[in-house]
């Protein structure tokens, strides 16, 4: 764990980073309640919002997003953060696996990624293969001196045939993937919404200073989401990083106000 206080992902400690790799992990189809959130400079456009400290695109994307930049003339737009593996919801497959399709060395020197991301699937029967990408990630990132943000959400055969578990939300099985991002090397873990603060709480005792961060889910209401966040914030989480409750809104506008204020000025919802 590195200290990221310095790092332009974060501010005051928290980070707010637009995930927008819906099109490789989901296809098409997150893009249909708002179709505009299809064509990628439509969402580039919306992480120019002061609020947004990262965007997190897949390769391809990130290579868009610099060309873009540099055609528009654009600065001051998000911090590049590259994810550098993810699958596609056509896959068949045993069980879950992210593959890598970019090297840190690429998103670092060819893209000027500011950090980079990492899905990892605990309980997968393919846990292991994962785990070793993901030291190669980790120590790489440490020579370039880059954060490491982890999507820690464990899921798979090791999750479904554990009685004691009721499914990838269990607040024992975010805690658990959560204490994972610390015990793996990583500078930020990225955990699924485990229902209540109660579980949020859970996963915050056992990371240490490690920064946490919710991930967004399904589209909801704006006060069912900012209570969501809310709940986090209080019991010691540090943000957010959110896909579709940003680019399925028509206007996102109003709600990145708001979660500003919520993440970054420490106001109530
Ligand atoms: O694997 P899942 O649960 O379908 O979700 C994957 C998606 O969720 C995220 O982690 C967060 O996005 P959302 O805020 O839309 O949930 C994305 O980065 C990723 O594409």
């Amino acid at each position: 764990m590195k200290d990221i206080e310095e790092s332009p992902i974060t501010r005051n400690g928290n980070s707010l980073i637009l995930a927008y790799d819906h099109g490789t992990e989901h296809g098409p189809v997150d893009f249909e309640p708002m179709p505009a959130s299809a064509d990628p400079t439509h969402v580039f456009d919306v992480g120019r919002h002061d609020a947004v400290t990262a965007i997190a695109l897949q390769k391809g994307l990130a290579e868009y997003y610099r060309l873009w930049e540099t055609e528009n003339d654009v600065e001051g737009g998000a911090p590049l953060l590259v994810k550098l593996n993810g699958n596609s919801n056509l896959a068949a497959r045993e069980d879950y696996y992210s593959p890598k399709q970019c090297s840190v060395r690429y998103a670092v020197e060819e893209l000027d990624a500011a950090a980079i991301g990492y899905t990892m699937y605990a309980g997968s029967v393919h846990e292991d293969e994962m785990w070793t990408d993901f030291r190669e990630v980790q120590e790489a990132a440490r020579d370039y001196g880059v954060p490491v943000v982890l999507w820690s959400y464990p899921r798979g055969r090791g999750i479904q045939e554990n009685e004691e578990y009721t499914g990838q939300t269990d607040p024992d099985v975010v805690a658990y993937g959560a204490r994972l991002g610390l015990e793996l090397g990583a500078d930020v873990v990225k955990c699924k919404y485990p229902g209540s603060q109660e579980g949020w709480q859970a996963l915050e005792d056992v990371v240490g200073e490690l920064k946490t961060v919710m991930s967004g889910g399904s589209k909801r209401s704006d006060e069912a989401f900012l209570d969501d966040v809310s709940s986090t914030l209080e019991v010691g989480g540090n943000g957010l990083a959110v896909g579709r409750n940003i680019f399925q809104r028509e206007n996102p506008e109003p709600l990145l106000d708001k979660l500003e204020t919520v993440i970054f000025e420490d106001e109530s919802a």
